[in-house]
């Protein structure tokens, strides 16, 4: 389940931030994935997506497994998946869209991460989901729709993550840079406040 990640400049001076996991939230297309890899590779820590664990586990893609079990089973299973996989050890957690709606979820990446959001704007997700890949509450109808929907249901309680970071149209390492620097600040801010 985790991949292998390679050691660059923030292993060799490790930070606060880096002593628990660091978990990325956010809808459809924010970069989760793509940022979250990038991120654990530049700090030398194990980097794991929770659609892709369930991938693994159930031997399911993501549309195979809510085609056979439903969108229930596939939220019981990615809450489960995401409790096992926070178990302590640091590492970068990207979750799928709708795991920070699920209460039990919200409150571990809570309690034990620090957590993210990514936050973009619609003209941005668009452009993004355009591929057809393991989004199947996008299927057959239109994106804009469904997205405006999900934004509205979703971004007051993505935005209960610690830190926010507004993911537009810059590169992934300029957001990888921004999210290392805002990581920096907010573990000196924790510790400042409980010595
Ligand atoms: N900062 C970025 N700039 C350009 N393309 C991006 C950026 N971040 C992600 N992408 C692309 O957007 C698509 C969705 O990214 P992904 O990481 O799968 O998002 P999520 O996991 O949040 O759904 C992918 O094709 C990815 O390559
Ligand atoms: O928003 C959602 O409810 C979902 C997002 C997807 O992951 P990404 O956010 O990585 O696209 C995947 O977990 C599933 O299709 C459901
Ligand atoms: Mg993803």
């Amino acid at each position: 389940m985790l991949e292998n990640t390679m050691n660059e400049e923030f292993a060799s001076f490790p930070q606060d931030f880096m002593k628990k996991p660091i978990v990325i939230v956010g809808l459809m297309g924010a970069g989760k994935t793509t940022i979250g890899r990038k991120l654990a590779c530049r700090l030398g820590l194990p980097f794991v997506d929770s659609d892709q664990a369930i991938e693994a586990k159930s031997g399911l893609d993501i549309i195979e497994f809510f085609e056979k079990y439903g969108e229930t089973t596939f939220r019981e299973t990615e809450s489960r998946t995401i409790h096992e996989i926070l178990n302590g050890e640091p590492l970068v957690l990207a979750t799928g869209g709708g795991a920070f709606m699920n209460p039990a979820t919200r409150q571990k990446i809570k309690d034990s991460a620090s957590s993210i959001w990514l936050r973009c704007e619609l003209s941005t997700l668009l452009c993004r989901v355009r591929r057809r890949t393991h989004r199947p509450l996008l299927n057959g109808q239109s994106h804009r729709k469904i997205l405006k929907q999900l934004i509205s249901e979703r971004y007051p309680i993505y935005a209960q993550a610690d830190i926010t970071i507004q993911s537009g149209e810059q590169s992934v390492k300029r957001i990888t840079d921004i999210i290392l620097e805002k990581l920096a600040e907010y573990s000196t801010i924790q510790s400042t406040l409980s010595p």
